[in-house]
């Protein structure tokens, strides 16, 4: 983590995008606190991927402010210092497992240790040495993930990285999350299944390119009266659409 920046990990003001004839983000604000797992939440559609590509900078925005670790979003400042796992995964198919993740490990100076590391926290100590590019599209995905983790970035945004995970994995990659967290790592991971909400400091949730709310998983439950995270979504999203004009 770096030393001297204290404030919100990611601070939005105002941020609108427009992505072709829709509008799609409506002048969003929020902030994501340095050192939690924040999840961001919400249907398919509802603007979370494109809310990701405006904090890492690869978003053309309309208007308003993205600020990231004290810098504005995609400054070269930042390049080494956030991670971003998109869905489709970006490895070099021509290499092994192990060569994706150590040719990330030597352009962010960390050690082969950490490789090994990274390799077996998404479950692919038996495929280190098979090429890339013969892998599952699940374990692909997974080799992307864990050429961000090695690089150890102050800001890791991940795009659903538990997509097509069984449920070992998911929990191992939640504790490995977790970590990283309490090194003082911010963590803002998508899904659209509300059962990973759990495993989350805080929820940003979404709907049609707003944010809903911005609250604790407990919180959500406490507010809702409802048991289970799934239903506590929904009921949210009914009080507010009833209380729209
Ligand atoms: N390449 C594109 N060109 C034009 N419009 C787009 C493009 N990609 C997405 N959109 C629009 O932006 C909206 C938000 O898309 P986005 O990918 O951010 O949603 P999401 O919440 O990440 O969805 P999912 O959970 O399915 O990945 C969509 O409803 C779509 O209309």
């Amino acid at each position: 983590m770096s030393e001297s920046f204290t404030g919100p990990a990611v601070d939005i003001r105002d941020l609108v995008v427009r992505r072709g004839r829709r509008v799609v983000l409506h002048g969003l604000d929020l902030r994501v606190r340095t050192g939690s797992i924040t999840g961001l939440l919400g249907p398919s559609g509802c603007g979370k991927t494109t809310l990701m590509r405006a904090i890492v900078g690869t978003q053309i925005v309309e208007s308003g402010t993205v600020t990231v670790l004290g810098e504005p979003a995609g400054s070269v400042a930042l390049r080494r210092r956030v991670g971003y796992v998109t869905q489709s995964p970006s490895v070099y198919p021509d290499l092994t497992v192990r060569e994706n993740i150590r040719y990330f490990a030597a352009l962010y100076g960390r050690p082969a240790s950490a490789v090994a590391e990274a390799v077996e926290t998404v479950g692919l100590g038996d495929y280190g040495d098979d090429r890339t590019g013969e892998l599952s599209n699940g374990q692909r995905g997974r080799v992307s993930l864990a050429c961000a983790l090695v690089a150890e970035p102050d800001l890791l945004v991940l795009d659903e990285p538990t997509v097509g995970l069984d449920p070992v994995l998911r929990a191992d990659l939640w504790g490995r999350f977790a970590e990283l967290a309490a090194a003082g790592t911010t963590l803002l991971v998508s899904s659209h299944v509300m059962d990973e909400a759990e495993h989350c400091h805080e929820l940003l949730l979404m709907r049609d390119g707003d944010l809903l709310d911005v609250l604790t998983p407990t919180a959500l439950l406490t507010r809702t009266g409802e048991s289970s995270l799934e239903h506590a979504f929904l009921t949210l999203i009914r009080e507010r659409e009833g209380a729209q004009p």
